[in-house]
């Protein structure tokens, strides 16, 4: 005699953070996870996208033996479901006649009761997935869960390509759609994703689980968020931001449809705060997922090193920084202090290293042949490559990994020294505007975010925040000597890079036309420095990592 169907459904949605490549790891957080859910009386567990195998595992997917360890872990997986306990909707790559697919595997009673498979395959911006899954063959209908009939389209089948998947998976009668994503993080993407969700609802009808990834891999942050909206457009649900999460949700049947009767409603960051918390869990987990244990930064007494070794103070905790102040002949008696003020009030290790004898040492070393050259550029750089190497040399002798500095303004223009400042394994402000930095510091003075290691109160002296950023590295100089204002800077930045708009378009928002050819100039012409750079944190829309990708050798100006 068949069971009849329920009318409570309890789902819980496991937002947790996986190690790409580490199957064994994976399955051991998916299992603790489920008896989690098990002890809050889940009937099924749903976790996001390819979670064995860690998102987004690019290449990694060519390599047989990868398939063969997910593919083995999912059926181990789906074996412990003989236990009576929850059923599980686990993703993973799955190698089928009709090629490797980007899938879910749907468990209960020790069965694997479906196999979907992906069948919108993102290929813009940050994603790559063409590069090595096949799509799904064709759209598959729902799977009976104890008499429920679920709905299993894969992040980005519900973003609204060219097929009607929820539509067809409502016609084909299912009655709740559970999504797994791999949805990275930038500003707003909350809202964003709330409106992809609540279209489609619109759309079939039906209520819709938003179950997102959570964690930095490289230069993306999965910032969680998860949620479901029900058939009536409402949010049924909202669970935290960049916080690893399991919680169990309750669903009941009503005449019409299954609505959320429990679940939590998190508050969502807002601006300044979520791009911090981006910034923090991005280095955090950079670090301690290549097994740095602790990091070096130069601290110059300038805002970009402040709030690095904040947001690294904040990821690791104190004992895990060691901020470098590296005075020369330019640095002034205010920067001196400035760090150090920094220092203290993070708590971090703090040490001086002066850079007279070594830019000397290579001044003289190449005085032979410099004879009758005027100084200029090349000596600065001298400056900005001995505190590259002596950071360098910290980050050898200790294992500690060198934090990097550059703003994407100055990323942007390049202003920065290879093999210099530019040295580094990792940048967590490397998409943040100078004005953003300044914004992100005013807002960390007065707040500690959750999960922050760092102590509360000014921990960016307020004098590193007045006064007129300068490299230091000649008498007297300050950015602005070269550049335009930074609000005026970046406006254009924006309008370029994140806008690819025309020139003739932002002179129209009231900026000479000059400066806009010549900013135009040197961010086609600092292409070269960026693809040497060192990855760092997506916070906008259009990083200069995967989601812009200009040539290097590039006549284009535009003259329209
Ligand atoms: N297309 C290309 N492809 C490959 N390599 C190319 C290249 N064009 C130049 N190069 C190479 O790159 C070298 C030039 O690059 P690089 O040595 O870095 O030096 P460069 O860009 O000439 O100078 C560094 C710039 O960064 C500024 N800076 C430095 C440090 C800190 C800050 C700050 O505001 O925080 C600003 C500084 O004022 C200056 O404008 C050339 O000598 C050449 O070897
Ligand atoms: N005197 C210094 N001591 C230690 N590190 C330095 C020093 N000067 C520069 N650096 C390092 O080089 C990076 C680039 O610094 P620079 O001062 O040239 O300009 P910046 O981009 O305005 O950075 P900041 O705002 O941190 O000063 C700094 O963020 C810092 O990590
Ligand atoms: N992994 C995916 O398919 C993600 C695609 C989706 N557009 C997002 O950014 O969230």
């Amino acid at each position: 005699m068949t069971k009849p169907a329920p009318d409570v459904l309890r789902i819980a949605v496991a937002q947790l953070n996986p190690i790409v490549g580490d199957v064994a790891g994976n399955l051991a957080k998916a299992r603790e996870a489920r008896a989690d859910a098990a002890r809050h009386g889940a009937d099924l567990v749903l976790y996001t996208e390819l979670f064995i195998a860690g998102y987004p595992p690019e290449d990694l997917v060519l390599r047989p033996a990868f398939l063969s360890a997910c593919e083995r872990a999912v059926k181990d997986f789906a074996a412990d479901t003989a236990d009576g306990g929850p059923g599980v909707i686990i993703g993973t790559p799955l190698k089928r006649k009709s090629g490797t697919h980007n899938s879910i595997i749907f468990a209960d009673g020790g069965k694997i009761l479906a196999e979907r498979h992906k069948l919108d395959l993102p290929n813009y911006g940050e994603f790559d997935e063409k590069r090595v899954f096949q799509a799904g063959p064709e759209i598959q209908g729902p799977v009976n869960f104890r008499g429920v009939r679920l709905g299993i389209p894969i992040c980005e089948d519900i973003w609204g390509g060219d097929i009607a998947i929820c539509e067809t998976l409502s016609e084909s009668g299912a009655e709740i759609l559970l999504v797994p994503n791999g949805s990275p993080y930038y500003r707003d993407k909350v809202d964003v994703r709330h409106q992809v969700v609540i279209r489609q609802v619109i759309e079939c009808g039906l209520p819709i689980i938003y179950a997102n990834q959570l964690g930095g891999q490289d230069e993306l942050v999965f910032d969680g968020a998860s949620f479901a909206i029900n058939a009536d457009r409402t949010l049924a649900f909202q669970m935290s931001q960049f916080e690893e999460t399991v919680v169990v949700t309750k669903w009941r049947r009503s005449e019409t449809d299954w609505v959320c009767a429990d679940g939590p409603m998190s508050k969502i960051p807002e601006k300044e705060e979520a791009d911090y918390r981006a910034c923090m869990l991005g280095l955090r987990d950079y670090v301690n997922k290549n097994g740095f244990k602790n990091v070096v930064l130069g601290l110059s007494g300038g805002i970009d090193s402040a709030i690095c070794a904040a947001l690294a103070v904040d990821a690791l905790g104190e004992e895990r920084v060691r901020a470098v102040m590296m005075p020369y002949r330019y640095t002034s008696k205010d920067s001196l202090k400035d760090a150090e003020d920094c220092a203290r009030a993070l708590g971090c290790h703090y040490d001086i290293v002066p850079i007279f004898e070594p830019v000397d040492g290579f001044s003289h070393a190449l005085a032979q042949l410099f004879e009758g050259t005027g100084e200029g550029i090349t000596e600065e750089n001298l400056q900005s490559r001995a505190r590259g190497t002596i950071l360098m040399a910290i980050s050898n002798k200790f294992g500690s990994m060198v934090v990097t500095t550059g703003n994407k303004s100055e990323m942007s223009v390049g202003y920065a020294t290879l093999y210099g400042d530019m040295n580094g394994g990792f940048n967590p402000i490397k998409d943040l505007y100078k004005m953003q930095v300044y914004a992100l510091s005013r807002w960390r003075n007065g707040h500690v975010p959750p999960g922050a290691l760092g102590p509360s109160g000014e921990v960016i002296p307020k004098n590193i925040i007045d006064k007129a950023p300068s490299a230091e590295l000649r008498e007297n100089q300050t950015d602005q000597d070269s550049l335009p204002p930074y609000p005026v800077l970046d406006d254009i930045l924006e309008c370029l890079v994140e806008g690819e708009m025309s020139v003739d378009a932002i002179v129209a928002r009231g900026h000479s036309r000059k400066t806009v050819h010549r900013i135009e100039h040197l961010l086609y012409v600092a292409e070269y420095k960026r693809r040497q750079a060192a990855p760092g944190v997506k916070i906008t829309k259009k990083n200069f990592g995967r989601d812009r990708r200009y040539p290097i050798t590039n006549r284009f100006r535009d003259r329209g």
